[in-house]
């Protein structure tokens, strides 16, 4: 039944499960790691970066999302690209799980340790090792933050503009594809990355475009930078990356509006985009994301679907971006166009829309975050996401909805009552329903979150039976032994 020369933990774990087919018999599986290796691991990154304490792994166990704490049976912190090649090499060796953590923010379940194992934590890893203004890039540590890396840069008037919301560790960015508000305007994680350190699952350490390499284009040979943008923690571990900066804009001036439904806002940003207008950030919410959202931030928005919108440039060019908008959002029949000019009331609309998330939950305390995050088109988006409230109401259930519409991406949060199966059923039904729909209009399950636990069933609708058995293909040659987050992405 086993065709590839699997892991032992991994025969365990595929026999139980064949034999039951239960997710009982997958925990019931979950491999032990021998003491020996504990103290090995201690030898490798001292006894105070090391922790069996259950508060300790079950705080690396978990991230932001729904998914139930699955701890590993040790946390590993590390301290240098040395450390965590001997780990890799420790753990390769006994043929041990090892799962990545960078700052614990990510939606997807990936940092669970469903199998076991040792989770390797590379939070203290936090040099800024580069910053070249005259070239525009900066190379950091894995465990630096984009909040960190935009303190220490304001003195330049460089940024990093890739925006998640959380303050998450950039290679864990790197390793989610992660993109946010800001990414209509600057992209996303991967056309921001130039250059990766990466450690391999045998200890091996590679510069995916050579090292010290950290030119704007190159054409040499295969993209293992964007190979690894993207891989979750099942290929390699990230210990540095070279990022693109970007100049901070001269002027800035936020924006709320609102519609008399959905299609008009969605319309409008289309058309926003199709004229051509680089706005900085386009953000959809609809009725029930802005209640949430005037409740929790106290703001006092008109409870109506809604744009946020900001726009950057010298004043001359805010000047005609904003009378251009302004047109449009007429013609669509919206209306109570708000101006944040100053930078205390801009920062306020954005933290709120940042924290969409606290704000959604506290609609319905106790309950945890699912989270959709399909991405279309933009042609295709009005229809989708029309469709997709209608299912929303169809099931009876809470899921307010924001977008990164100027991508074609959005969200629907269902805060979801893990100890109601019913609810939860209901709930995931609805989610998948969404993101079937999204293939059906050529998108994608994902557009920034990543695929986790919890979309695996679906990365293989998307991406079809012999794509998927390519990417089979390339994790086992970068991890033969298939230590490396062992669950995520694939079964
Ligand atoms: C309130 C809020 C709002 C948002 C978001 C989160 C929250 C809490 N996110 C999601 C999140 O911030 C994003 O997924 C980050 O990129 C995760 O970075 P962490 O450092 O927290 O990785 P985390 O530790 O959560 O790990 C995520 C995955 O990457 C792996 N990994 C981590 N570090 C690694 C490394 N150095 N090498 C290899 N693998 C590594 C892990 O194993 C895991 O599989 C998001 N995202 C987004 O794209 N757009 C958004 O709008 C938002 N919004
Ligand atoms: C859906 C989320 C929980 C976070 C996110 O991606 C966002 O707020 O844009
Ligand atoms: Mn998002």
């Amino acid at each position: 039944m086993f065709c590839r020369k699997l892991p032992k933990y991994l025969v365990t774990l595929a026999r139980s499960y064949h034999r039951t087919g239960s997710k009982q018999s997958l925990q019931a599986s979950i491999a032990k790691v021998p003491d020996n290796l504990v103290k090995a691991l201690a030898g490798i990154v001292g006894d105070k970066n090391v922790s069996t304490a259950m508060a300790v792994r079950e705080q690396h166990g978990r991230d932001e999302s729904y998914h139930d704490c699955a701890p590993p049976e040790v946390v590993a912190f590390a301290e240098s690209v040395e450390h965590v090649s001997e780990v890799l090499k420790l753990c390769n060796d006994a043929e041990v799980p090892l799962i990545p953590f960078g700052s614990g923010t990510g939606l997807e379940g990936g940092v669970n340790a469903i199998r076991g194992g040792v989770c390797l934590d590379v939070s203290k890893m936090t040099n800024i090792i580069s910053v070249h203004p005259e070239d525009f890039d900066c190379t950091v540590e894995c465990g630096v933050t984009r909040n960190t890396l935009n303190n220490y840069l304001r003195d330049t008037g460089l940024w990093f503009p890739i925006d998640p919301g959380a303050d998450a560790s950039l290679c864990g960015m790197c390793a989610t594809s992660a993109s946010g508000t800001n990414a209509v305007r600057y992209g996303t994680m991967r056309e921001n990355v130039m250059n990766l350190e990466v450690v391999l699952a045998d200890g091996r350490v590679i510069n995916t475009a050579g090292k010290d390499r950290r030119t704007k284009k190159t054409s040499a040979g295969y993209n293992l930078t964007n190979l690894f943008v993207g891989s979750e923690g099942t290929l390699g571990i990230i210990t540095k990356a070279t990022l693109r900066l970007h100049g901070i804009p001269e002027d800035t001036i936020s924006a709320v509006c609102n519609f008399q439904d959905v299609q008009s806002a969605v319309d409008t940003t289309v058309q926003v985009l199709q004229c051509g207008i680089q706005i900085a950030r386009i953000e959809f919410l609809d009725e029930v994301s802005v209640d949430a959202c005037n409740k929790y931030s106290k703001l006092d928005m008109k409870v109506a679907p809604s744009l946020f919108l900001e726009f950057t440039g010298s004043p001359n060019s805010l000047k005609d971006q904003t009378q251009l908008v302004g047109d449009l959002v007429k013609m669509n029949n919206g209306s109570d166009f708000r101006w944040a000019s100053d930078i205390e009331e801009r920062n306020h609309l954005w933290k709120a829309r940042h924290d969409i998330l606290y704000a959604c939950m506290a609609l319905r305390p106790g309950c945890k975050p699912y989270s959709t995050d399909v991405c279309v088109p933009i042609s295709n988006l009005p229809e989708v996401i029309v469709r997709s409230k209608e299912e929303i109401q169809k099931a009876g259930v809470v899921g307010p909805i924001v977008g990164h519409v100027g991508d074609g991406n959005f969200h629907v949060f269902f805060p979801v009552d893990q100890s109601n199966p019913e609810e939860v059923k209901v709930v995931s039904e609805v989610a998948r329903k969404m993101a079937v729909l999204a293939l059906e209009f050529n998108g994608t399950c994902t557009g920034e979150h990543g695929i986790g636990m919890g979309k695996r069933k679906l990365l293989e609708q998307e991406i079809g039976e012999d794509g998927l058995d390519v990417m089979r293909q390339i994790k086992a040659t970068f991890d033969p032994k298939g230590i490396l987050n062992p669950g995520k992405v694939f079964f």
